[in-house]
C-alpha cells in the first residue's frame, strides 16, 4: 500500500524562500490556515507532483512572484516522499524557475528526478530525461491506469493502410515489369525481322546490279541505232511534207517521159517569148509598185502637214476669240475705244493706280497721325487729372486726423481751466513736463510762456506761465485748425473740379478712339479696294499679253493649208494612174502564165516522183530502226526501274539499319531498367508487403476480440464499481445527513455515443425522496450539494484507491451548517478508525458476503481546512501528535508552523 511520508515546497504562490515542510501523519494530517494563506497550494503541489496537472494560469503564476520576493530568479521546489504500492521509499521533485530578465520574464522547468530506495538501502534514481515522470509516479502509487484505449489497433491499422498505400506502387512495378518485358520480346523479335530483311534486301539488290549491268550493256548496243532514228526520221518527215505540199497530181508516166515534156516545153518559140514578156511586165510591176509606195509616202507626209496646219489654224483661231473677248470685257469695264491699242491704254492706267494708291496711302497715315496725337494728349490730360485726383484724396485723408485731432486739442484746452498740481522737485527745469497738456509741451510755447512762470520755481508763476500758455497755446491751436479746413476746403473744391472735368476728357477720348478706329478700317477696306483693282487690271494685263505672245508664236496658215491640199489631190490622182497601170500589167501577165504554170506542173510532178522513190526506200528502213528503238525504250525503263528498285532497297536498308539502332537501344534502356532493384525486387516486395498486411489484419482480428472481451470486462467493471460507490454512499448518506427530507443519494451513469470502441459514460448525482430519484443539480442547497460532494469523493477514494488509499480533503465544510459540520467530522472520525478494518465495518447494516463490499484498507487522510470546528472535532477524536497551521504576513508571504495543541491552531485566528 501506497503511503505520503512528506511534502516540501518553495516558491510556490505565497510561499517564499523559506521551505514549507509538512511532514505526514497516519492516518490523519490536519493543515489549518485563514483564508489565502497557503492551503489550496498544498493540494496543487500534491497534484502537480503526483499527476503532473498544473493549475490554470499554467507554471508562470504557480511559481511565487517575482516582484513580491523582490528577485530576477525566483527557484521553486516541489518534493514528495512517499513509500511506494511495492514497500520502496521514494523521493520525487520537481524543480522550477522563473526568470526576469529586462522586460521579458521566462519560467521553465529543470529536468525533474526520482529517488528509489528499496528495503536494503540501495538507490536508484530516474530523470524525466529517460523516463515519462507522471507515468512513473501513478505506477509508484499504484492507481491502476482506467483506460485501456484502442491505441494498438489504430497503430496497426494506420500500418495497414500505408501497406495498402505502398501495395498499387509494388504491384505498379510488377505491372511495369512485364509491360517493359512484352516490349523487349518486341523489341528484339522487330530487331531479328528487320536483321533478315536487311539480308534479304541486300541479296535483292545484289542481283538487281547484275540485271542492271545487262540492260547497260544492251544499251550501249542500242546507241548508233539512236543516232540512224535520229538522223533518218526528220528526213523522212521532210521527205512526206514535201510530197504534201506539192498539191498536183501523179504523173502517168516514168520520170524520163517528164523530163522529155519539159524539155519540150522549154524548147518552145511560145514559151520563150512568154518568158521575154513575163520578165519585162514583171519589171515594170516592179517599178509601179516602188513609185505607188513612193506615192503613198508622200500624201501620208502631205497629210501630217495638213493636219498640223488644221490644228494650228483652229487654235488660232480660238486664241483670236479669246483675246477678243478679254478686250471687249476690258474695255467695258475700263470704257476704253475699241479700236485703241488695249496693252498701252492698260499699263498708262496701272501706272496712274499705282500712284493713286501710295497718295492715298501717304493722306491715311497723315490723318491717323493727327488723330492719334489728339488721342494721346486726351489720355495725358485723363492721367495727370486722375493722379492729381489721388494725390489731393491722400492729402485730404491726411488732413482729416489732423483736424480731429487739432479740434480734440482745443476742446480738451477749452474745458481745462486750471493748471495741474506739480511739485518743484518733481519737475526738471530743462523740460516741459511730460503729463502737462499738448500745447505746453511744445518747445516754442514752453520759452515763451509757461517756461517763463515755472522757470521761477514757485508754482504761482507756474500757474500764471501756464495759462499764459493756455492762451498761447489755444490761438495757436485754433488758427492751425482755420488752417488746416481751409487746405481741406480747397482741396475738397479741387477734387470736386477734377470729377467734374474728367467725364468730359474721357467722353472726347473715346469719342477721339472711335475716329480714329473708324479711319483705320475706311483706309483699310478702301486700300484694299484698290489693291483688288490694280490685282485685276494686273491680271488683265498679263492674261493679254499672254494671248499675244501665243498668237504671235501661231502665224496665219491658210496659204499653206490651200497648198498641201493641192498637192495631196495630185499625188491622189498619181496614184490613182500608178494602180490602173498595174492593174494593166497584172492583167498581161495571166495571160502569158499557163505556159510557166504548165512548166511548173511538169516540175512538181517530177519532184514529186522523186520524192515517192525516196520514201519508197526510207520508210521500210524508219520503221524498222523505230521497231529497234522501241525495245531500246523497254530496255531504258527496265533500266530506270531497276534503278529506282536498288534505290528503294537501298534506302529500306538504311532506314532500317537506323531502326535496329533505335531498338538496341531501347533494348538497352528496358534491360538497364529491369536491372533496377525496385523492378528487380518487386515482385518479392509485393509478396512480403501482402503477408505483412495479411498479418497486420489477423491480428487486427485478434485484437479486436481482445477487445471486445475487455470491453465487456470494463463494462462490467464499471457497473460493479458504481454498486459499490452508490452502495458506499447511501451508507455514508444515512449516517451524515441528519435531514429527513432526502433519503439516500446516488450516481446514475448512462452510456452516451454510438461508437462501440469509445464508450463513454454520462454522469449525474440523484436524491432519492419518496423513493423515487430525482436530478440534484439546481434542486439541493449549497450544503447539501458541499456534503454530497465529500460524500462522493470519500466513495469514489475508497473505490479506485487501489494501492493508495490517500484522501485530501480541501476545504470539506464549505457552505455547511454546524450540525453538518460535526456529522462531516464524525463521518471521518469513522472512517478514519474503520480504516484498518473492511469498510463494511462502519457500515451500520453492513453485510460481509455482499460480492459489492470493498477491500481493506488504511486510510490516510489529509485535511486542509480554515474551519476550526471540523478542526476541533478532528482533533479530539483522532489526538494527532501535531497540526499545522498556515499563516501569511504582511509581504504576502505564507509560514507554516507545527501546533502541539489545539489551543495553539485555535490561536492562528487571534493573531
Ligand atoms: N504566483 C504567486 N506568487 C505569490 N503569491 C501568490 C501567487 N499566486 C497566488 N498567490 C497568493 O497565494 C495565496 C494563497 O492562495 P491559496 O489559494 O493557496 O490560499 P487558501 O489558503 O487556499 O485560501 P482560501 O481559503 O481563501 O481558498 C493567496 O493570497 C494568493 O494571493
Amino acid at each position: 500500500m501506497a503511503k505520503l511520508l512528506a511534502l516540501r515546497m518553495r516558491g510556490i504562490r505565497s510561499i517564499g524562500d523559506e521551505e514549507h515542510v509538512i511532514d505526514f501523519l497516519d492516518p490523519l494530517t490536519i493543515i489549518q490556515g485563514p483564508n489565502g494563506t497557503g492551503k489550496t497550494t498544498t493540494i496543487e503541489a500534491l497534484n502537480y507532483i503526483t499527476t503532473g496537472a498544473l493549475p490554470t494560469g499554467k507554471l508562470a503564476t504557480f511559481i511565487h512572484n517575482n516582484k513580491l520576493a523582490n528577485k530576477n530568479r525566483v527557484d521553486a521546489l516541489i518534493q514528495m516522499k512517499f513509500i511506494s504500492c511495492d514497500g520502496r521509499e521514494v523521493t520525487a521533485t520537481k524543480r522550477m524557475a522563473s526568470v526576469i530578465k529586462g522586460a521579458k520574464s521566462t519560467n521553465k522547468s529543470d529536468e525533474y528526478t526520482i529517488l528509489i530506495k528499496d528495503k536494503f538501502g540501495n538507490e536508484t534514481s530516474l530523470s524525466s530525461k529517460v523516463t515519462d515522470f507522471n507515468k512513473e509516479m501513478v505506477n509508484f502509487l499504484g492507481v491502476p491506469k482506467a483506460i485501456l484505449d484502442n491505441k494498438m489497433i489504430k497503430e496497426l491499422e494506420t500500418e495497414i493502410r500505408s501497406i495498402d498505400a505502398e501495395l498499387p506502387y509494388l504491384k505498379g512495378y510488377i505491372q511495369d515489369k512485364i509491360n517493359e518485358k512484352q516490349k523487349l520480346e518486341h523489341y528484339l523479335d522487330k530487331i531479328e525481322e528487320n536483321r533478315k530483311k536487311i539480308e534479304e534486301n541486300n541479296k535483292s539488290s545484289e542481283d538487281m546490279q547484275v540485271q542492271l549491268e545487262l540492260v547497260r550493256n544492251k544499251l550501249a548496243d542500242f546507241e548508233q541505232v539512236q543516232i540512224k532514228l535520229a538522223g533518218l526520221k526528220p528526213q523522212v518527215q521532210m521527205y512526206r511534207e514535201q510530197k504534201r505540199s506539192l498539191n498536183v497530181p501523179d504523173f502517168p508516166g516514168t520520170e524520163d517521159d517528164i523530163r522529155v515534156e519539159i524539155s519540150k516545153l522549154l524548147n518552145s518559140q511560145d514559151f520563150n517569148n512568154a518568158e521575154t514578156e513575163r520578165q519585162t511586165i514583171e519589171k515594170e510591176v516592179v517599178k509601179v509598185d516602188s513609185e505607188l509606195l513612193e506615192t503613198s509616202k508622200k500624201i501620208r507626209e502631205h497629210q501630217n502637214d495638213l493636219n498640223q496646219a488644221s490644228a494650228d489654224d483652229i487654235r488660232r483661231k480660238d486664241l483670236v476669240k479669246e483675246r477678243s473677248d478679254l478686250s471687249k470685257q476690258v474695255n467695258l469695264k475700263y470704257g476704253i475705244i475699241p479700236d485703241a491699242d488695249l496693252n498701252t491704254v492698260l499699263l498708262k492706267k496701272k501706272s496712274v493706280m499705282d500712284v493713286e494708291l501710295v497718295d492715298f496711302r501717304k493722306s491715311v497715315q497723315k490723318e491717323q497721325e493727327e488723330i492719334t496725337n489728339v488721342v494721346n494728349q486726351a489720355r495725358e490730360i485723363i492721367a495727370t487729372q486722375k493722379s492729381m485726383e489721388t494725390m489731393k484724396k491722400s492729402e485730404l485723408s491726411r488732413l482729416a486726423p489732423a483736424i480731429a485731432k487739432l479740434e480734440f486739442e482745443l476742446s480738451k484746452a477749452e474745458t481745462e481751466d486750471s493748471a495741474p498740481a506739480i511739485s518743484q522737485d518733481s519737475v526738471p527745469l530743462e523740460d516741459p513736463p511730460v503729463n502737462f497738456p499738448m500745447g505746453v509741451r511744445r518747445k516754442e510755447d514752453y520759452t515763451n510762456g509757461y517756461a517763463d512762470g515755472y522757470k521761477s520755481g514757485y508754482i504761482t508763476g507756474y500757474s500764471r506761465g501756464y495759462a499764459d500758455g493756455r492762451v498761447l497755446q489755444m490761438t495757436t491751436l485754433r488758427k492751425n485748425l482755420e488752417e488746416k479746413k481751409a487746405q481741406k476746403a480747397s482741396l475738397l473744391k479741387e477734387v470736386e473740379e477734377i470729377r467734374h472735368t474728367l467725364p468730359q476728357h474721357q467722353a472726347e477720348l473715346e469719342e477721339n478712339e472711335q475716329k480714329r478706329a473708324k479711319l483705320n478700317q475706311e483706309a483699310r477696306s478702301e486700300e484694299q479696294r484698290k489693291t483688288i483693282e490694280i490685282n485685276e487690271l494686273n491680271e488683265f494685263i498679263k492674261q493679254l499679253l499672254q494671248f499675244d505672245s501665243k498668237l504671235g508664236n501661231l502665224k496665219d496658215n491658210f496659204d499653206l493649208i490651200d497648198s498641201l491640199k493641192r498637192k495631196i489631190e495630185q499625188l491622189n490622182e498619181s496614184m490613182q494612174t500608178l494602180q490602173n497601170k498595174k492593174a494593166m500589167l497584172e492583167r498581161r501577165m495571166t495571160s502569158i502564165s499557163s505556159k510557166q504554170h504548165e512548166k511548173r506542173v511538169l516540175e512538181d510532178q517530177l519532184k514529186k516522183m522523186e520524192i515517192t522513190q525516196q520514201l519508197a526506200v526510207l520508210e521500210p528502213e524508219l520503221a524498222k530502226i523505230s521497231a529497234q528503238f522501241q525495245s531500246c525504250e523497254d530496255l531504258k525503263k527496265k533500266e530506270q526501274s531497276l534503278n529506282k528498285q536498288c534505290l528503294d532497297l537501298e534506302h529500306a536498308v538504311h532506314r532500317m539499319s537506323g531502326e535496329q539502332g533505335e531498338l538496341s537501344k531501347r533494348v538497352d534502356e528496358i534491360r538497364r531498367k529491369l536491372s533496377e532493384a525496385r523492378y528487380r525486387d518487386a515482385q518479392k516486395a509485393y509478396r512480403d508487403k501482402f503477408i505483412e498486411k495479411v498479418c497486420r489484419m489477423k491480428s487486427i482480428d485478434d485484437l479486436n476480440k481482445y477487445w471486445k472481451i475487455v470491453d465487456d470486462m470494463i463494462i462490467e467493471f464499471h457497473r460493479t464499481k458504481m454498486e459499490q460507490i452508490n452502495y458506499i454512499l447511501q451508507d455514508l448518506w444515512a449516517k451524515v445527513y441528519q435531514g429527513n427530507d432526502i433519503e439516500t443519494i446516488k450516481i446514475k451513469s448512462e452510456a452516451v455515443g454510438k461508437d462501440e470502441k469509445k464508450k463513454s459514460y454520462d454522469y449525474s448525482v440523484v436524491m432519492t425522496i419518496d423513493q423515487v430519484d430525482i436530478d440534484m443539480r439546481d434542486r439541493c442547497s449549497a450544503g447539501q450539494k458541499v456534503l454530497a460532494s465529500i460524500l462522493i469523493r470519500i466513495a469514489l477514494a475508497e473505490v479506485f484507491g487501489g494501492h493508495c488509499p490517500i484522501l485530501a480533503l480541501d476545504e470539506p465544510t464549505t457552505n455547511l451548517d454546524s450540525e453538518k459540520i460535526d456529522n462531516i467530522a464524525i463521518t471521518l472520525k469513522r472512517l478514519i478508525a474503520h480504516s484498518s478494518s473492511s469498510i463494511s465495518s462502519f457500515r451500520s447494516n453492513g453485510n460481509s458476503s455482499n460480492s459489492n463490499q470493498p477491500n481493506r484498507r488504511n486510510l490516510q487522510l489529509i485535511v486542509i481546512t480554515h474551519d476550526q470546528r471540523l478542526v476541533d472535532h478532528l482533533y479530539l477524536a483522532c489526538r494527532p501528535e501535531y497540526t499545522y497551521g498556515l499563516s501569511k504576513d504582511e509581504t504576502g508571504v505564507s509560514h507554516i508552523r507545527i501546533h502541539q495543541r489545539l489551543m495553539d491552531s485555535q490561536a492562528l485566528y487571534n493573531a
